[in-house]
């Protein structure tokens, strides 16, 4: 994913400036200009670049900064802050209300990914217990119904529009009251993407959003025409009352950070972002947990999340009560990975944990990496000696580095877990609350050691976490809070 490229180059570019002895300016200007150049090439606004430059070196007078004073800390915290304002839209993300119907009509240009994007929200929301419907009023292109039909079906979510009627209001009111009636609380409207007359466009966007009243018109756009999407954006909001942004297609496009940072520019929320054609290809956006995994810190609390929605209710407090031991065994981890494998993709779920760069998992391989675990059914690692690896790796069809490149991930991972022992478990059901029970003591056996050195060890760690207030804000330094 081309993200996964830009966010290697600015953490290898903090990493180096990390390795050497003494940070002086050349080192911080030679980190700074590779940052710098990542962010152009994913076609980030120069004025934005150069500003973040100028802010950086602003903070971080190395002249200035009294002997003591942790350098790379306050660079890397720069860089991460910098990074969070070049993206955040200063606005708050809208949330949907659950207990009540709502009604979400999308828009955006034909070829945006609108129509896949409904689905993958429908889909979305369908995991965490909503009741989704899909309502197309998409009567200008020929196939748009079927198309959306057949990702529907798929999915398993009701649908409704016709092949007869060509007016999209009639369907839009038609299909939103028919799902009212069926109790659906979450009603998802698709409408036209035609492009040849943009004013005929706006027009009907206008016309459906009357008929329907939506709670939330979200704009669908594809990440391909980078620092363009700022005219883009305003003109559709300009429009319609766009609450929120979706971009699709950040998995193939260089231009993904210019496309981010426009959409921020226009004080509009993104609030997902689309890295693939697949239905489970779609990540909830949300600023510093992006950036932090951006920077390869991870983000713990999305973590959790993605437990809570794979682990069946019951296995919960099992597994919640084995991490809490700091127990983490290879049953566990193809336990978990059984159940995330039928959620998404291995790489979303691995950058979400702090040392985990999305790089480790490139997009290509991911499937690779899926077909390993498997194969892979073992509970006890001391039994995976080399005889037994090459015969794992024999039926399965795989190298025995691969094999063995499984259990080292496994290691790690239980490392990890390992150190989390004594976390205070938190009542049934209530995953989110592990992350927020996380103290100074574990949050340092958590983070990576060359991690934990660059924000100055256990000290410099205890001092962040004292700055920021609470544990929960030092989980969303790191990536985490309450999303
Ligand atoms: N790689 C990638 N492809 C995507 C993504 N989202 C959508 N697509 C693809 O983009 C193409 C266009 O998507 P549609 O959903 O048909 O686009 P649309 O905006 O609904 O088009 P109209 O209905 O004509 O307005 C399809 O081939 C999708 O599979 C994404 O996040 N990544």
């Amino acid at each position: 994913m081309v993200l996964q490229q830009l966010g290697g180059s600015i953490s290898r570019a903090l990493q180096q400036m990390s390795n050497a002895t003494i940070i002086d300016e050349k080192v911080l200007n030679e980190c700074l200009n590779e940052i710098t150049r990542a962010l152009l090439q994913s076609d980030v606004q120069f004025k934005l670049v150069r500003d973040m430059q100028t802010n950086i070196k602003k903070i971080v007078n190395l002249d200035d900064l009294a002997a003591g004073h942790n350098k790379r800390r306050i660079i890397q915290q720069a860089v991460f802050n910098e990074l969070c304002k070049i993206l955040d839209p200063g606005k708050p993300s809208f949330t949907l209300k659950k207990g009540k119907t709502s009604v979400v009509m999308f828009v955006g240009l034909q070829g945006s990914g609108k129509t896949t994007t409904c689905t993958k929200y429908a889909f979305h929301h369908q995991k965490k217990g909503w009741k989704p419907a899909l309502v197309c009023a998409d009567t200008f292109r020929a196939g748009a119904f079927d198309q959306l039909k057949q990702n529907a079906t798929k999915a398993k979510i009701p649908f409704y529009g016709s092949y007869m009627e060509s007016d999209p209001m009639k369907i839009a009111v038609e299909g939103v009251e028919r799902f009212k009636k069926e109790n659906c609380d979450l009603i998802i409207v698709d409408t036209s993407g035609r492009h040849k007359q943009e004013t005929a466009l706006f027009e009907e966007m206008r016309q459906v959003s009357e008929a329907t009243k939506p709670d939330l018109v979200i704009f669908v756009m594809d990440s391909s025409i980078g620092q363009a999407a700022f005219d883009q954006a305003q003109a559709f909001k300009q429009s319609v009352a766009v609450g929120a942004v979706i971009i699709t297609k950040m998995d193939g496009h260089a231009k993904g950070g210019g496309a981010l940072s426009a959409v921020a520019a226009t004080k509009s929320p993104i609030i997902f972002i689309g890295t693939g054609e697949h239905m489970d290809e779609f990540e909830v956006f949300d600023v510093k947990p992006f950036v932090s995994r951006l920077l390869g810190m991870g983000d713990l609390s999305g973590f959790m999340d993605k437990i809570q929605e794979v682990v069946p209710m019951d296995q919960q407090p099992e597994l919640l009560q084995k991490l809490s031991e700091g127990t983490f065994t290879l049953r566990i981890m193809y336990e978990q990975f059984q159940n995330i494998l039928k959620m998404g993709p291995i790489g979303q779920v691995f950058s979400m944990l702090p040392g985990f760069s999305s790089e480790l998992m490139p997009k290509g391989r991911e499937k690779d990496g899926q077909a390993k675990i498997k194969q892979l059914d073992s509970s006890n690692p001391k039994i995976m000696n080399e005889s037994r690896m090459m015969r794992i790796a024999r039926g399965s069809g795989r190298l025995v580095k691969e094999v063995m490149e499984m259990m080292e991930e496994y290691k790690r991972l239980a490392k990890i877990w390992s150190k989390m022992k004594g976390l205070k478990i938190p009542k049934k059901g209530d995953m989110s609350a592990l992350s927020r029970n996380m103290n100074a003591q574990h949050m340092s056996k958590v983070l990576p050691p060359q991690m934990l050195k660059q924000i100055g060890g256990m000290g410099g760690l205890q001092s962040l976490m004292k700055q920021m207030g609470s544990t929960k804000d030092m989980m969303g330094m790191f990536g985490g809070g309450d999303n």
